[in-house]
């Protein structure tokens, strides 16, 4: 087990030496606290470690076999233990291996590309407007950021997405669109998913018309039971986690919205990030040194909770999309060799888009009584055409990182800054397919790292599973065809029955 101690002696030690400290002692300290790996640029200098914590965390990523389990993953070996698989999203987006097995599974990938590429030509030119994309979790969330994010003003479809179960969801989504124009994806890697079958049948009874409903699954048998033509099925492989799989046929909806270039350019940039992670050395690779930030604020200063927090629009659903992939992949709380675990894991990350969010719960980051660590994302230029808004962007970035950390004395505790608060700032030169490639493919990588120096499996989520179970129970139950166990939940199926 890594030595979590000795940071935590590192950490005392350093208890009465703010940053704004530590950047004075070192005047060095915002250049060699930074990293850059092609258009992505990366600071650490306000974070609360100095030289010899980091040779603790460094010790810490050899003893935990960073380099070797970095070597594993690509390698395609069974990093998922407790589901005996691989997790092999780097095979997705590039050739980061020679093992046999992982470069059999590159090839899959290229060939089910090939596929796509067809399939997106075929609905682009087939004169639909619309393109209604139904997922939820890892078959949502990536998509949706990335067709977001890259989002062009002239593309030639319009992609919607449809995750909640709510009712309400596909009433909205639906709304405007005319069913002659509008074409559907019902992406799922189990097509199981209670969700994304009730959605997908609404989609397609309101379609009314099977030729233009897609899937993308790992389990084609049920896809093709759902009534999807085996020619509009695009392929998954249980070698990847639904949370890694936006660089698969997952990927669909964002080759719709962005073009299959561009979607092939977000591949590159998170494979370059991959050779990156697996080949710089420990100090100059940003995955391992951003891994081992979050295991600093985590078990050494204890911090409970982690923002993100980007300037610019166009990642405002970035949080949303990190919080399955770090939560689902880190909240955990039981070793992979079965024994629980002795340290904290994954803290609670949430944030939102500045400036909004300055003015909603920044109060809490510069005064509340909880030190939450922030990773600031910045985007150098913007080409909104505003250049005077973007100025104003990048002032309000850089001023909230450096308030946090400096703070503000004053004999008026009301309007004193404690300051001492720390983040990390991430500047890609522009937003690219390639830049965001990189960003969730570095995200990805630091998750993973976490996971090994926690011995914990990064790759399943039973966590989910009883709740799902649940519902299930409890279907009969709102049809007043069965009783429930709990009696907190009869007394509630009663009073929703009273009123319903
Ligand atoms: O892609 P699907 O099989 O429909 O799964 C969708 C999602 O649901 C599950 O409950 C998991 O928590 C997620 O990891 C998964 O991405």
């Amino acid at each position: 087990m890594p030595d979590f101690a000795t940071l935590r002696s590192h950490a005392a030690r350093l208890a009465d030496t703010p940053v704004a400290r530590l950047l004075q002692d070192e005047p060095e300290r915002a250049r060699a606290l930074s990293l850059r790996v092609g258009p992505l640029y990366a600071n650490f200098a306000r974070q609360r470690y100095d030289g010899a914590a980091l040779d603790a965390l460094y010790a810490l990523a050899d003893d935990a076999g960073f380099a070797r389990a970095m070597r594993r993953l690509l390698d395609g070996e069974t990093v998922n233990a407790t589901e005996g698989r691989a997790a092999l999203h780097s095979a997705l987006r590039g050739d980061a291996s020679t093992a046999p097995f992982a470069r059999e599974c590159s090839a899959q990938a290229a060939q089910a590309r090939v596929r796509m590429r067809t399939l997106v030509e075929a609905v682009v030119a087939s004169g639909v407007t619309d393109v209604v994309s139904v997922g939820i979790g890892g078959s949502d969330l990536g998509p949706r950021l990335v067709a977001d994010a890259l989002a062009q003003p002239d593309a030639r479809v319009r992609v919607h997405f449809l995750s909640n179960v709510d009712g309400n969801a596909a009433r909205r989504t639906l709304a405007g669109l005319d069913p002659a124009k509008t074409a559907a994806i019902l992406i799922s890697k189990t097509f199981g998913t209670q969700e994304t079958l009730l959605n997908g049948a609404i989609v397609r009874d309101w379609l009314g018309d099977d030729a233009r409903v897609y899937a993308v699954s790992a389990n084609v048998e049920r896809a093709a039971a759902f009534g999807i033509a085996p020619e509009r099925i695009l392929p998954m492989w249980d070698w990847v986690g639904g949370r890694y799989s936006l660089w698969s046929a997952v990927g669909f909806p964002i080759a719709l919205a962005i073009g299959m270039d561009r979607f092939e350019a977000l591949l590159a940039g998170a494979a370059e990030l991959d050779a990156h992670a697996a080949n710089a050395s420990p100090r100059e690779n940003l995955a391992i040194l951003h891994a081992l930030t979050a295991l600093w604020n985590r078990n050494a200063l204890g911090l409970a909770t982690q923002a993100v927090l980007p300037y610019d629009e166009r990642l405002r659903l970035l949080p949303n999309y990190l919080q399955q992939l770090v939560m689902e992949s880190l909240g955990k709380s039981a070793r992979l060799d079965g024994v629980p675990l002795a340290e904290d894991t994954v803290p609670v990350w949430w944030g939102g888009p500045g400036t909004d969010t300055q003015h909603s719960f920044f109060q809490a980051l510069h005064q509340g009584t909880q030190v939450v660590p922030a990773d600031f994302i910045g985007v150098v230029r913007s080409e909104d055409g505003f250049e005077g808004n973007h100025r104003a962007l990048l002032a309000n970035l850089l001023a909230q990182t450096e308030a946090l950390a400096n703070g503000q004395s004053s004999d008026d505790p009301h309007r004193a800054y404690a300051g001492n608060r720390p983040s990390t700032l991430l500047l890609l030169d522009a937003l690219t397919p390639q830049s965001l490639g990189m960003l969730i493919a570095l995200y990805e990588h630091s998750v993973y790292l976490q996971s090994v120096a926690w011995g914990i499996n990064a790759f399943d989520q039973f966590g989910v599973e009883l709740g799902k179970q649940v519902a299930n129970r409890l279907l009969p139950a709102l049809e007043g065809k069965a009783e429930a166990d709990d009696p907190v939940t009869r007394a509630l199926l009663a009073e929703i029955a009273s009123r319903g």
